[in-house]
């Protein structure tokens, strides 16, 4: 079937700025899901109607019902998932996976236990994996390879408009197939992704201000649009931290509200080009009963080599910078957000 021009928008919640989701459908007659379209991951799973209904996590969220689709295919095959924070376990399983209009056949997890933590946080019921086959969990195809495959796309690329307001609507946009120039302005700059397959480029360096500076050998800078905010080496975030006066507690870094306005920009150097965020874009100014909460959206995370030591560019990030990523060139582009 034709697409507008071969390129297909899909509208985008925002919840708190930490979590942007859209809807798919699987199963005849479709069964919607609201999931995180993530780059750092590759693989798609949904809450089973399987899961216990012990499980808070699940039953407070939809989930697939293979008995109610007449275009099921039983897999069966053992899946498992685990995160910084908690865990998916489940199996795998068959049906017609639609996105943005574009139906696929597609294998994907049917989640039967979920980690209460961090799930029942969860405003989306689950996960579309963005990222490259060779990082899918069991070998399966990834959902944006089997749309590839059926040439319905202007450019084997896709692109992710994050809104920094949760009162702005939409609350953010995927585009498959090309960009939105309704959400950028000026042109793009590229960079390669490293060869290792993966979302990540090389980053020659993090400066706050003129004095401090990280990564001045290089290193990888994976852009997670699945992650809430940007994690840096521990030592790194917490001397950057340091320099702004953030103290941290147990749910990350505080500064004082009244700070804010002085705080320094903190740039990233990427593929020749300066990304710069103000404090406009890495605090979350949170008014609650007991006064203003300040939250610097940094977190410090020591990823072990070889993986690591990397950054993570995650939403607050793409909220500034409209990102393209492109399949067909194996390179990612920034533009700046409207
Ligand atoms: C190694 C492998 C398992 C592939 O790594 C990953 O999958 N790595 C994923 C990389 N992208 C972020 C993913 C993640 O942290 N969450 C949890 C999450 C994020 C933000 C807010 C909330 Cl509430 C939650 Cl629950 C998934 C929802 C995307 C992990």
């Amino acid at each position: 079937s034709k697409h507008n021009n071969g390129t297909v928008p899909t509208p985008l919640t925002n919840y708190l700025d930490t979590q942007y989701f859209g809807e798919i459908s699987i199963g005849s007659p479709a069964q919607t899901f609201n999931v995180v379209f993530d780059t750092g991951s590759a693989n798609l799973w949904v809450p089973s109607q399987s899961c216990s209904p012990f499980s808070t996590a699940c039953f407070t969220h939809n989930r697939y019902d293979a008995s109610r689709s007449r275009t099921y295919i039983e897999n069966g095959t053992g899946f498992s998932i685990q995160y910084a924070s908690g865990n998916v376990r489940g199996f795998l399983s068959e049906d017609v996976v639609v996105v943005g209009g574009i139906p696929v056949v597609q294998v994907f997890a049917e989640a039967a236990s979920l980690s209460a933590m961090p799930f029942i946080f969860a405003k989306f019921d689950g996960v579309m994996g963005m990222g490259y086959p060779n990082v899918a969990i069991d070998g399966i195809t990834p959902v944006f390879d089997r749309i590839m495959s059926q040439h319905v796309l202007k450019e084997e690329v896709f692109s992710v408009y994050y809104s920094r307001d949760p009162k702005h609507s939409p609350g953010g946009e995927l585009v498959l197939g090309g960009t939105d120039p309704n959400y950028y302005t000026g042109n793009f700059n590229y960079m390669d992704t490293r060869q290792t397959g993966k979302w990540e480029v090389t980053m020659k360096g993090v400066s706050v201000g003129m004095e401090m500076h990280f990564c001045t050998e290089g290193c990888t800078a994976v852009i997670d649009t699945g992650s809430s905010y940007i994690t840096g080496p521990a030592s790194s975030v917490s001397a950057l931290m340091k320099t702004i006066g953030a103290q941290l507690d147990e749910s990350g870094y505080k500064v004082n509200c009244d700070s804010v306005k002085s705080l320094p920009s903190v740039t990233f150097h990427l593929g020749g080009q300066e990304y710069s965020l103000t404090h406009e874009d890495y605090i979350l100014w949170q008014s609650q009963v007991e006064g203003d909460v300040c939250t610097v959206t940094f977190r410090g995370l020591d990823v072990p080599p070889p993986t690591g030591p990397i950054w993570i560019l995650g939403a607050n990030f793409i909220a500034r910078y409209y990102t393209e990523f492109d399949r067909r060139n194996n390179r990612i582009g920034f533009a700046t957000a409207v």
